[in-house]
């Protein structure tokens, strides 16, 4: 049954002049109509309804905003966190009255109606749960998502949205879209109905199916109880549940777990506690040792847990006098110690490093088709993974390979699409372990859950793959921290909106008397409307100063051998991580650019970097901001410029810039300035850059304007990055309280039924 040839011009549809107008407000990007338009072309005319166009708009302007998936009748509830912000006072109220009344002119049912209708959209609300299944297998099939033309939608790229071969599609019938081609995806619930972008709705699939899959529990051995005490050695501490204990015995019996904690609560203590647990009952049983690799998202966040896991690896130190006879015979003579110690990994990569990256391309070396050759694999940082590389990472794992998630799921969720950790630790709070998962923790680490945590009837309200999942998470609730008690006790009340309860005053309580740990700094306004930025200045100089005087110093070093010119460097590093700047948002006076335009000024001014204009000059820290596999440098890492002496030309004149980064292998690696190809100045940093690393002493300057980024989350993750001094810098605090007020709320249907 052929449907006849399109003729219809988009330009002839009056809602398409619309979103021009939408689009040159700001409020949708001009991908957002390109695609829009694009769909236009494709499909009938009697389906090409406003509310059908609407919807792909939306579903398309939201996943820049990081959600997965459009919630259709959240959307025509609550239309205020639809579209991004407009400038322009006029015209945000025309684009936010014409919204609401194409929202309001149909209902949710009659929306979802005529998606269903509309050929470019896969109709899978409707299906029971056991076609739904199958959906999935079917729609794995390659031929599905893995046609360039499809990838070219998906992918978000507008030239390819006017590709020959999308064009084909188009003079073609349109019927012959094949229904796991179509670019978009209608699920979901009658009273939450989903609607996605197919690439998207994929990639969660992936997610889903990968943690599914793991999520059967494992046979445990009966050795558990005993090795599980020789890994922690005898009980020092009454804190009851020892939540590490508990995290070990959850994440022993499943393919999938997640340890989650804010900071110091021991996240790496366990994990490395964890993975001599694992090895120990493998060599215990006579087995050879599991292949492990650890990962983190970025360079950065590799590079501490390197560090961190290192000492807590050193610090696991088990010796033959420690152990009862019983425990002995599980592990006799100081070799098989040795073996069980060294069969802990320490070294950790990047993710795209682990999977494999290609340039140029959204595809990585290890995939379903030539799975990562491991048995184990640990992720921190977990919340910093988007939905598309955990759909990647997932597609790589072996199907009987462990994935053990480590993050702090208060943090902020990820650049891109997705709040997996979020999502997935929506419910650790509470516990709700089940009677069957309480019996097996007391019978296998000894450890009494209580009450507060276990299930009850609001966890029946839960869906069934998040109680699966809460029985094997765990959330660490102690910390174990000996300083910056304060700070973190600050923390905990931003993520627990505290202001909701005590307004601004609960927050003074934290700041005032001054503590060394916390301080407030306003930015009054003084005369003709100028601001004093003098205590600022003071604050930026005192924490800047100590790394820009030993590198001064380095520069009269002359004839000092390599040893001696890394200890300097080391040194320059070490100072220079005392104090960093975080800023909110990148643009304006009180963004990223304009605040690393004023500090290097205000340094030039002291005399602390060489004043004009040149983009490199001696003591510049900068930022990495793509990854550079020839470099190996690593989206996230930091180095400083420096000028020192050509090597072997000590005694001469001959000075060059160069940056340095360390290596994470206890060296420095030296480059070019002209080679560095994605970098930025980081006097200031934004917080989402920040997430991964720490400091002694943050400073986090928020905007004078309320803006839509300003929430809870980033300030909790501007605070964390703090290791014993915060300052929060507040020019309006009207700003402040919205922040304080302020959720994230990303949408996605990872726990849907
Ligand atoms: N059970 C414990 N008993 C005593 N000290 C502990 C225990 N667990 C962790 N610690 C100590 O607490 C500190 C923080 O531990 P760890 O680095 O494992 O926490 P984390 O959650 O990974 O921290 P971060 O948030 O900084 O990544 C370390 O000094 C560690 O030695």
């Amino acid at each position: 049954m052929n449907k006849p040839i399109l003729t219809k011009q988009p330009d002839d549809i009056a809602f398409l002049q619309q979103l021009e107008l939408w689009q040159e407000s700001g409020a949708i990007r001009a991908l957002d109509l390109a695609l829009a338009r694009f769909i236009a072309r494709q499909i009938p005319e009697a389906e090409c309804t406003d509310a059908v166009l609407l919807a792909i708009t939306l579903v398309s302007e939201r996943t820049a905003h990081g959600n997965v998936c459009l919630d259709l009748a959240q959307a025509r509830q609550d239309p205020s966190g639809l579209l991004s912000p407009i400038g322009d006072e006029r015209l945000r109220d025309l684009v936010g009255q014409q919204l609401r009344s194409q929202l309001s002119a149909c209902s949710v049912t009659q929306w979802q109606a005529e998606l269903r209708q509309c050929s470019a959209v896969d109709d899978l609300s409707q299906q029971s749960a056991e076609s739904h299944q199958l959906q999935d297998v079917e729609s794995h099939q390659p031929q599905d998502i893995k046609s360039p033309q499809l990838h070219g939608i998906d992918s978000h790229q507008p030239q390819d949205i006017k590709s020959p071969q999308l064009h084909g599609i188009d003079s073609h019938q349109p019927q012959d879209i094949g229904r796991h081609q179509r670019p978009l995806v209608l699920t979901g619930s009658p009273e939450k109905p989903l609607l996605y972008l197919r690439r998207y709705w994929q990639y969660e699939q992936d997610v889903r199916r990968g943690i599914e899959q793991r999520l059967k529990p494992l046979p445990v051995s009966e050795k558990l109880r005993a090795i599980l005490d020789i890994v922690f050695g005898p009980e020092r501490d009454q804190i009851q549940p020892n939540w590490q204990k508990v995290a070990c015995g959850l994440s022993a019996r499943s393919g999938f777990s997640i340890i989650t904690g804010g900071p110091g609560t021991g996240k790496t203590t366990t994990v490395v506690r964890l993975l001599a647990l694992l090895q120990g009952l493998e060599l215990a049983e006579g087995h050879s040792a599991k292949v492990i690799r650890l990962a983190a998202p970025t360079g950065k966040a590799a590079a501490r847990l390197n560090e961190s896991i290192a000492g807590s690896v050193h610090r696991l130190n088990i010796t033959t006098d420690q152990l009862s006879q019983e425990q002995q015979a599980l592990f006799p003579g100081k070799d098989a110690l040795n073996q069980w110690q060294a069969s802990i990994p320490t070294e950790v990569s990047t993710l795209h490093r682990l999977l494999g990256s290609q340039p140029n391309t959204r595809h990585f070396r290890h995939n379903q088709a030539n799975p990562l050759p491991a048995d184990i694999v640990v992720i921190d940082e977990a919340s910093m993974v988007d939905i598309e590389m955990m759909a990647k990472l997932m597609s790589a794992l072996r199907p009987d390979a462990r994935l053990i998630l480590l993050g702090d799921k208060d943090q902020l969720a990820s650049v891109e699409a997705g709040s997996i950790l979020g999502d997935l630790c929506d419910q650790a709070e509470d516990g709700h372990y089940s009677q069957k998962s309480c019996t097996y923790v007391r019978d296998t680490t000894g450890q009494l859950i209580s009450h507060d945590y276990q299930a009850s009837p609001s966890t029946l309200k839960l869906p069934r793959l998040a109680r699966m999942i809460s029985q094997t998470t765990t959330m660490l609730r102690h910390c174990y921290r000996s300083e910056g008690q304060n700070l973190l006790d600050f923390a905990a009340w931003v993520n627990q909106q505290g202001i909701l309860n005590f307004g601004m005053q609960g927050l003074q309580r934290y700041f005032e008397p001054a503590s060394k740990e916390l301080s407030y700094l306003d930015l009054p306004i003084r005369s003709e409307g100028q601001r004093e930025w003098s205590d600022f200045n003071q604050l930026i100089v005192a924490g800047y100063q100590p790394y820009l005087k030993k590198l001064s110093e380095l520069e009269k070093l002359e004839n000092s051998t390599t040893q001696v010119l890394e200890q300097q460097v080391f040194e320059i590093f070490r100072l220079h991580k005392q104090f960093q700047l975080l800023c909110a948002v990148r643009q304006g006076d009180f963004g990223v650019e304009g605040l690393n335009h004023r500090i290097r000024q205000l340094l030039a001014s002291r005399r602390l970097i060489p004043g004009g204009e040149q983009q490199w000059y001696p003591g510049r820290p900068v930022l990495i901001t793509q990854n550079d596999y020839s470099l190996k440098l690593m989206n996230g890492d930091i180095g400083i410029c420096m000028q020192l002496p050509e090597e072997g030309q000590a005694q001469t004149d001959t000075r060059h810039f160069r940056v340095a980064f360390p290596d994470g292998q206890g060296g420095i690696r030296w480059v070019l300035p002209s080679r560095l190809q994605g970098v930025e100045t980081v006097f200031a940093m934004t917080v989402h850059k920040s997430q991964g690393s720490e400091f002694d002493h943050t400073a986090l300057i928020l905007p004078d304007k309320v803006n839509a980024v300003l929430t809870k989350e980033l300030l909790y993750t501007g605070i964390t990055r703090s290791k014993t001094r915060f300052t929060l810098i507040v020019p309006e605090q009207k700003v402040l309280e919205a922040a304080l007020q302020q959720k994230i709320s990303r949408i996605s249907g990872l726990l849907s039924e």
